[in-house]
């Protein structure tokens, strides 16, 4: 773990070492050599572990041409790479854990991909090591970090925009052809973590827990779970969660498919004087939300000339995906010494395997790495 520069006139800056070079890995490299005015720090891609080297240089070359990083045919050599600041964890679900561990024994800060582990057992046991290494971890949940977000969150619990909050629902939904997929598909396989659950359904869960609380971690609020599940060859194709908060009754539907394509506005939020619909390219690629305020109805607090009904839309045209909000707020939390994120911290990470360890209880999908 190398000494990290930060001062008045510098951007931080953080050297990243990147295992796994698959789709993920391909879309974080592509943002993070972006040229961006608004840059909370400096990354450099200091060095690509891949299973193979030629696969590695095909990856930069394809992806981030621009750059020369160490290019490794094992993601060792990215642990032992004294260049290396932090791994950025891009494999499937069932190897995070190891790879976390992994990194965090060579003492690297780590940045690990959604779902951080198959389960809260797994997480449990990566945060603890994380602790007593004293390296920075974070489960990459990069929407949490959207401008959009922050400001949908100071529309609703801030300004109240939509008076007294009651109902969030959101969809995921991709229209899979898995029968075209290869067994061992990390999109299929479930020794690999397979499933839409902790794929996708990770995300409606996410907007439901963002917008029906403004807590997080171990200050929100205790919420009780129902889950339901469609399983087809050992792997949930569909499921839903249904989320009450009991001391306000506040509720949140949120679902995820691989057998359909959700629409392009895949979330609402209902409140006593209005709703606001987000919608994008996805739920992990929102760029835009609308507020529709229908003035008094159902509010016991405004007056009574106040009953026109508004709209107002708030669009965010970010360049690339957006996976720099993360990167620069990770690259911020281990400049000032941090080992964990205020906005996704290790709480968070645990309370949310929690959840889908409860809707998979209840919902029947395994894993071979759950325990009993
Ligand atoms: N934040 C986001 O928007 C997204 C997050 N993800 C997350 O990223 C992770 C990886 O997903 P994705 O990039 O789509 O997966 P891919 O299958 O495209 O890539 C995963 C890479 O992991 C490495 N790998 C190591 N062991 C295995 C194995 N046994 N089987 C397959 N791959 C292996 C391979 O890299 P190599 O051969 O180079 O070692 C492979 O290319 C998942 O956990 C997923 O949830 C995925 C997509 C979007
Ligand atoms: O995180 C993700 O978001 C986009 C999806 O296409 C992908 O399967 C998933 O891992």
């Amino acid at each position: 773990m190398g000494s990290i520069s930060h001062d008045e006139d510098k951007l931080p800056t953080l050297r990243w070492g990147i295992i796994g070079a698959g789709l993920i890995s391909s879309w974080f490299v592509k943002d993070l050599v972006l040229s961006r005015p608004e840059a909370q720090a400096k990354h450099i891609i200091a060095a690509v572990g891949s299973s193979s080297r030629e696969k590695g240089r095909a990856f930069v070359a394809e992806h981030a041409p621009s750059i020369d990083p160490a290019i490794y045919g094992s993601y060792e050599e990215v642990y032992a790479d004294p260049n290396v600041d932090i791994i950025y964890v891009g494999t499937p679900h069932s190897f995070h854990k190891k790879h976390a561990l992994d990194a965090i024994k060579a003492h690297k800060h780590v940045l690990c991909e959604k779902p951080f582990t198959i389960n809260a057992h797994e997480a449990s046991e990566v945060l603890s090591a994380a602790k007593q290494e004293g390296v920075f971890i974070m489960e990459a949940m990069w929407l949490r970090f959207r401008p959009l977000v922050a400001e949908l969150r100071k529309q609703i619990f801030d300004k109240k925009v939509i008076g007294d909050l009651r109902r969030t629902f959101c969809d995921f939904g991709l229209a899979m052809d898995l029968g075209s997929l290869p067994p061992d598909s990390r999109l299929k396989s479930q020794a690999l973590g397979a499933g839409s659950l902790l794929d996708i359904g990770i995300y409606s869960l996410t907007w439901g827990l963002l917008t029906l609380d403004n807590k997080t971690g171990d200050e929100a609020e205790h919420v009780d779970i129902a889950g339901m599940q469609t399983i087809r060859d050992g792997i949930d194709i569909t499921s839903t969660m249904v989320l009450k908060y009991p001391n306000n009754g506040r509720q949140g539907v949120l679902t995820s498919t691989l057998d359909l394509q959700s629409g392009s506005t895949f979330c609402r939020i209902e409140g006593s004087e209005g709703y606001i619909e987000v919608s994008g390219i996805a739920p992990s690629l929102p760029s835009a939300f609308t507020v529709h305020r229908t003035g008094t109805k159902g509010s016991e607090t405004k007056s009574s000339d106040d009953k026109q009904s508004t709209e107002e839309v708030f669009k965010f045209e970010d360049p690339g995906f957006g996976f720099y909000f993360e990167a620069d707020a990770v690259a911020l939390d281990i400049a000032a010494g941090r080992l964990e994120s205020e906005v996704m911290p290790h709480a968070e990470t645990l309370r949310v395997l929690k959840i889908l360890d409860e809707v998979r209880r209840q919902g029947g999908a395994r894993f071979p790495q759950d325990v009993a």
